[in-house]
């Protein structure tokens, strides 16, 4: 996988003919893994689409990656639904992104991800009668099967129970360690926990705000990450107000 490259955003973010935010700059760090709030139809997920280039319309938000090369084709996308395609065994699914290129999937390589992700034994099985953890773990090992250095998650986790939740957490940030991380996400806790960089968009344009101290993904009670969940919320409900 080459190296993940810093991005920037710059440009208003439209969607149907219409701005949604004014004209925006929003770095987001080489290899760090950076958290997108605000208010609900925002503009979050057009955000990603413009990243992985499936939003490419006149006057769009541009992006641009710190080494100069295209972002798009290095950035792989994992949507706030697991869309499993439910005739293709869990095997299958992994390996969508190589079979659609018609390129053949590394053998062995879509198993030993499922393993990583907790679904070890389970390659042949059908989508259908999974549980929503399992299927955002399978839609995890899909987007691990890219091997891009910039992973974009869109609400990955918040169909999961608070529980399984956090052990997700943990196990995409080890997974995905090293990588420029995009996740959107409504949970301010989440958040808190897992950001080297927290950005709130709102239709007035996007502010930065200081991560907590110590590394992700910081432990549940760590009482600086509380204190950012907190400070998050205020800033998210003056937003909404
Ligand atoms: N293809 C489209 N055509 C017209 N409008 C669109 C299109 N795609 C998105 N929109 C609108 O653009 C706005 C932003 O949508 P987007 O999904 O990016 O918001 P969001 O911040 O991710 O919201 P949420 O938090 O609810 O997921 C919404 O009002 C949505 O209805």
């Amino acid at each position: 996988m080459s190296a993940p490259p810093g991005l920037t955003l710059r440009g208003a973010l439209r969607a149907g003919g219409r701005a949604l935010t004014p004209p925006l700059e929003i770095a987001f760090p080489a290899g760090a893994w950076s958290c997108l709030l605000g208010p609900s139809g925002v503009g979050k997920s057009t955000l990603l689409r413009v990243i992985a280039g499936l939003d490419d319309q006149p006057g769009q938000a541009r992006i641009a990656a710190s080494d100069g090369a295209p972002a798009a084709p290095r950035a792989a996308l994992m949507a706030q639904e697991a869309a499993l395609l439910p005739w293709l065994d869990l095997r299958g699914n992994v390996e969508l992104g190589p079979r659609l290129r018609g390129v053949p999937p590394p053998p062995g390589r879509a198993d030993s991800l499922l393993a990583a992700v907790g679904m070890a034994g389970m390659a042949r099985r059908r989508p259908r009668g999974l549980s929503g953890g399992q299927r955002q773990r399978v839609a995890l090992a899909r987007l691990l099967m890219e091997e891009r250095p910039i992973a974009l998650l869109d609400e990955p986790f918040s169909a999961l129970d608070a529980g399984l939740r956090a052990r997700m957490q943990e196990l995409a940030a080890r997974l995905l360690a090293g990588r420029t991380v995009i996740m959107v996400t409504h949970d301010a806790a989440e958040a808190a926990r897992m950001a080297d960089r927290i950005i709130l968009l709102g239709a007035e344009g996007a502010r930065t705000l200081a991560p907590p101290p110590g590394r992700p993904p910081r432990p549940l009670d760590d009482p600086g990450a509380l204190r950012a969940q907190a400070a998050l919320l205020h800033a998210m409900r003056a937003m909404a107000a």
